[in-house]
């Protein structure tokens, strides 16, 4: 089997990653393609108690097992199939079920530190960064985690301005540098999505 291509996608939270990806997915379900969470690559906690969990800041580069992201992306390269792990983010760890994934032609990894960690960056063949507005991703953010992650508003506030924010300053922003295209307002930007697909269809199919 060829290498396969990799795309990244990156952006801060609520930023539209996840929606780009599928979009891209989508486009390529002819083909083999895997769409690769880094989210499901925080680091295993299971060891700790709930109020350490709690007490996390997810949004550190440090929290994530990019180790074995890194890994199992090398493994999908060569052709080997690996079992991820999925994240369950009521109980801030991984769930005690992993998925299988095989090998395929396309992968998508996307997550708020996949242009921050240099051993990822390079192993990507396309790099996009997803730009929204602070301001609209917090509001998505509170809807999002408040119906599908179990936060409570007060919850969701107070980790945005005490990590969310001053993280993604400081992690996130900086390394829209490394995108070779930024994508503003995510899924809407229909010129910005076409551009990209047609890209892909051309690596591909050179
Ligand atoms: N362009 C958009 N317009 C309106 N809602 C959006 C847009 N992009 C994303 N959303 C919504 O915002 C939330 C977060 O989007 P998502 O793609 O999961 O972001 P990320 O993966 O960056 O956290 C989801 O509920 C999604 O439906
Ligand atoms: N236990 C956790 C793990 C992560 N988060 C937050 O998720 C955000 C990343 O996911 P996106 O889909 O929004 O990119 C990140 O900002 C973490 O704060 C969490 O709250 N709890």
């Amino acid at each position: 089997m060829n290498k396969p291509l990799i795309i990244g996608v990156a952006g801060g939270t609520a930023s539209g990653k996840t929606s780009v990806s599928r979009i891209l997915y989508d486009a390529f379900s002819d083909r083999t393609i895997t769409l690769l969470r880094q989210d499901d690559y925080y680091n295993d906690q299971s060891h700790m108690t709930m109020e350490e969990r709690i007490k996390t800041n997810y949004d550190h580069p440090l929290s994530m097992d990019n180790e074995l992201l890194v890994t199992h992306l090398k493994k999908l390269m060569l052709g080997y199939s690996i079992e991820k792990p999925v994240y369950d983010y009521t109980q801030h760890t991984r769930s005690d079920v992993t998925e299988k994934i095989d090998p395929t032609k396309i992968i998508i990894v996307e997550g708020l530190f996949v242009l921050e960690d240099v051993k990822i960056r390079e192993l990507l063949d396309i790099k996009i960064f997803v730009e929204s507005d602070d301001d609209i991703r917090f509001i998505r953010r509170l809807l999002r985690d408040t119906t599908e992650r179990g936060r409570t508003i007060d919850s969701v506030i107070a980790q945005y301005i005490e990590s969310v924010k001053p993280m993604h300053q400081e992690f996130v922003e900086p390394t829209k540098k490394y995108a070779d295209i930024i994508v503003p307002d995510g899924k809407t930007n229909a010129v910005a999505l076409d551009l990209l697909i047609t890209k892909i269809n051309s690596i591909l199919s050179a």
